[in-house]
């Protein structure tokens, strides 16, 4: 497993500048999610980084090492799509196997059984081995996919959104099977989405892009509570993050235009009245919509509340989070 670092990369298709400028290291066996909405160079940093693209500038270095001379063979980096890219006429022993098989490689046959039967193991796919490709599931497949890339052991592995086209509950088991093995394994995974809870749950560092740009890197609790700017903040967390005037508590410190507030950071109490304008049971949540001076916030409340739309109650703000008009954080 090795260290990834980018310094000062940048990638340009004729006058969009995919990738500006980003300097990031992925430490030895980090499992670093590349967060943004879309166009925003999550994808080109994957491909800059396997060498499916080349930089206009700026290096790369794996293991302490310039690859950017390198073929992506010779990165030895396994990467792993949103769509699954199997051998449709192959079984999925033999969509396993085929990495291994590769001339440059040259793996002993007995080696080639014992990685398969591993990794079968792993992503519990061991009772069909035999099967056509073709004859599994979505998710099925998807873990064959995944699979493949493990056999290999590769120095490191880049996975563009892996999950994003497979069901909610597999989406969710797989967040959770991926995040152990990459620990068992140790490995070193960029992981590109734009979805928030793989990156809170399964990242050990986060990385946060607009427009090419790298705005911060950090861990995701840091990037859920530290946020470095309004765009930042608004990336993480579910209900989205409150936006209001900065003064509508008043105390807003010099140059606040906006007052951020994370739903679990409201208290009910003393405060600025607040009307309720919907109360959503999800079940294992209740989530209280708000008006305040006309600007609409949401907050959490107990399961079993028994406030009702009309009512009113009290509000004030915990551990805000000041922006300016240019959405960079003051306090
Ligand atoms: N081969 C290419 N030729 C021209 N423009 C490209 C190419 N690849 C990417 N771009 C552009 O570069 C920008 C960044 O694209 P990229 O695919 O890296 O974004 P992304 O964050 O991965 O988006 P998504 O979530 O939609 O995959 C976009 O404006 C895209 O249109």
């Amino acid at each position: 497993m090795a260290e990834v670092v980018l310094e000062g990369v940048s990638k340009s298709f004729g006058d969009i500048d995919a990738v500006s400028n980003v300097t990031m290291t992925v430490p030895d066996g980090a499992f670093v999610v590349l967060l943004g909405p879309t166009g925003v160079g999550k994808t080109t940093t994957l491909r800059l980084i396997s060498g499916l693209e080349t930089p206009d500038a700026g290096d790369i270095r794996i293991g302490g090492r310039s690859v950017i001379a390198d073929t992506p063979a010779q990165r030895n980096i396994a990467m792993v799509f949103q769509q699954y890219s199997l051998y449709p006429h192959l079984t999925v022993r033999q969509n396993l196997e085929f990495p291994l098989r590769s001339p440059i490689l040259n793996t002993p046959q007995t080696q080639i059984e014992r990685r398969v039967a591993e990794v079968a193991d792993v992503l519990q796919i061991a009772h069909k081995l035999d099967n056509k490709a073709t004859a599994l599931s979505g998710g099925e497949m998807q873990r064959v996919s995944i699979g493949r890339a493990l056999v290999r052991r590769p120095q490191v592995f880049l996975m563009d959104e892996p999950l994003s086209s497979l069901d909610a509950k597999l989406r969710a088991d797989l967040r959770i099977e991926l995040k152990r093995i990459q620990s068992d394994l140790g490995s070193t995974l960029v992981y590109v989405t734009h979805d928030q809870v793989e990156a809170m749950t399964m990242a050990t560092h986060v990385g946060v892009l607009d427009r090419g740009q790298l705005v911060q890197f950090g861990t995701p609790r840091e990037i859920y509570e530290n946020p470095a700017s309004l765009y930042v903040a608004t990336r993480l967390g579910q209900p989205r993050i409150n936006t209001l005037p900065a003064g509508v508590f008043g105390g807003a410190p010099d140059r606040a235009a906006t007052i951020a507030l994370r739903p679990e950071h409201i208290r009910e109490g003393d405060g600025k009245p607040a009307s309720v304008t919907r109360v959503e049971h999800l079940g294992d949540q209740t989530r209280l919509h708000l008006l305040i001076e006309n600007h609409a916030l949401v907050t959490l409340v107990d399961a079993h509340t028994t406030l009702r739309p009309g009512d009113t109650i009290s509000l004030r703000p915990e551990r805000p989070l000041y922006f300016d008009d240019r959405g960079a954080r003051v306090i």
